[in-house]
């Protein structure tokens, strides 16, 4: 996680090429407002300028789109100093899905999600929230966006519902709107029964939900969620998880990064793999699992004569030169024969019918590609800048 406090003072971008320097500000000290300075800036405006197919949002008079990504990161950059924290990145998320954002620690997830949230401006590129620039409306995007850092702030002695009475103030709700946004809020993140509670004695999980009920407080479009599960219980991190997957079912487009694979694999409809400040893989777990590894781990349970069976599959493989799959080398425990297998579903089961026609007693057969888990350290190199 980077510091806050640092972005000013170190936020040169030298390695930059000439053509692509942005120059740097800090957006706090700004009043969030740098929209003036990037607009002065001519050489972002090929990206901050709508696509061919964008369409002017009629109703904020800003740049929508045109497309269904709610989140879009257009050849994103961010230099801090000589670090490339991220180079080059984009991708696009489109409405109601969730996305997970993989990658090692220091791999540039926080800076892409800072600069989405408009905390940070990009070295160079843009990035947009419901069709909006964070560069050029900063405003616009914020009230589109609900934010999860990963770690919470400083208000300490407040209560859970002053806590989140005062950001939905923030927002402007007033009245009814606000009493029913804030009764819905506590009821969706189970907080009702800790309204009363002061912050400072909340746990873990329970400033998790706390957090993630400030971030949507004001009904965002997006919610950008950085590592949400850190440090949650099991019980705590599957509630989440659900709680996730309903507000994508409501509609809302979610970017989550996470260090649990297992987890993000579950819930996402698309993830993407970082390392280096670059993106090394996007797509489904599918996708990404079949394109960087079509290796399958097979075990088949053969009854009585096993060994002899792993025999006669070994020299299967040595004989056909023209078959379309590859067996690893086989792995006896007992009745059980395990390898990893090179082909199609339909390569298996010829396979087995093979093995079965042969007079081996097959009783059981199992197979499944490799985890997300395995896939992300194939795809990365555990490199640090
Ligand atoms: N304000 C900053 N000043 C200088 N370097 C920074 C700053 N913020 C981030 N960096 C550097 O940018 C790189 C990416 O950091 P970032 O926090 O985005 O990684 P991350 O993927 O979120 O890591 P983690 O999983 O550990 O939170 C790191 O090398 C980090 O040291």
């Amino acid at each position: 996680m980077s510091d806050e406090t640092t972005i000013a003072s170190e936020g040169g971008a030298a390695e930059l090429p000439d053509e692509m320097q942005r120059p740097d500000s800090d957006p706090h000290l700004s009043n969030g407002d740098f929209s003036g300075q990037a607009n002065s800036d001519q050489r972002l405006n090929q990206f901050a300028a709508p696509k061919n197919n964008a369409a002017v949002h009629p109703s904020a008079g800003g740049v929508h789109s045109g497309t269904d990504d709610c989140i879009e990161l257009r050849r994103l950059y961010r230099y801090f100093g000589k670090t490339k924290a991220v180079h080059d990145i984009s991708f696009s998320v489109s409405r109601g899905h969730v996305f997970g954002y993989i990658g090692p620690n220091g791999a540039g997830k926080t800076t892409s999600m800072r600069i989405l949230s408009t905390l940070d401006l990009p070295s160079y590129g843009d990035a947009f929230v419901d069709g909006f620039s964070v560069v050029n409306d900063p405003e616009l995007v914020r009230r589109r966006l609900g934010f999860m850092p990963d770690s919470f702030g400083t208000y300490r002695d407040v209560n859970c519902e002053e806590y989140l009475d005062f950001f939905a103030r923030a927002y402007g709700l007033v009245g009814r709107e606000r009493t029913e946004r804030l009764k819905w809020v506590l009821d969706f993140t189970g907080t009702v029964g800790m309204k009363e509670k002061p912050i400072r004695g909340l746990s873990k999980g329970m400033k998790q939900r706390l957090c993630l009920g400030r971030a949507l407080v004001h009904d965002p479009a997006v919610m950008i969620l950085d590592e949400p599960a850190a440090g949650l219980d099991p019980r705590a991190r599957i509630q989440l998880r659900k709680m996730i997957r309903e507000l994508a079912d409501r509609g809302k487009t979610i970017l989550i990064s996470s260090h649990i694979l297992t987890e993000l694999a579950e819930m996402c409809d698309a993830v993407g793999i970082i390392e280096q400040g670059q993106l090394l893989a996007t797509g489904s777990v599918d996708e990404i699992q079949r394109q960087r590894n079509q290796t399958r781990e097979i075990t088949l349970r053969v009854l009585d004569r096993a060994n002899e069976a792993a025999e006669r599959l070994t020299q299967l493989q040595n004989d056909s030169e023209s078959t379309s799959h590859v067996l690893g080398e086989i792995v006896i425990d007992g009745e059980l024969l395990r390898f990893g297998f090179e082909g199609e579903l339909r390569d298996q089961a010829e396979l087995v019918a093979w093995l079965v026609g042969e007079g081996y007693a097959v009783a059981e057969v199992t197979s499944h590609r490799k985890s997300l888990e395995d896939v992300f350290l194939q795809v990365t190199e555990g490199l640090v800048q």
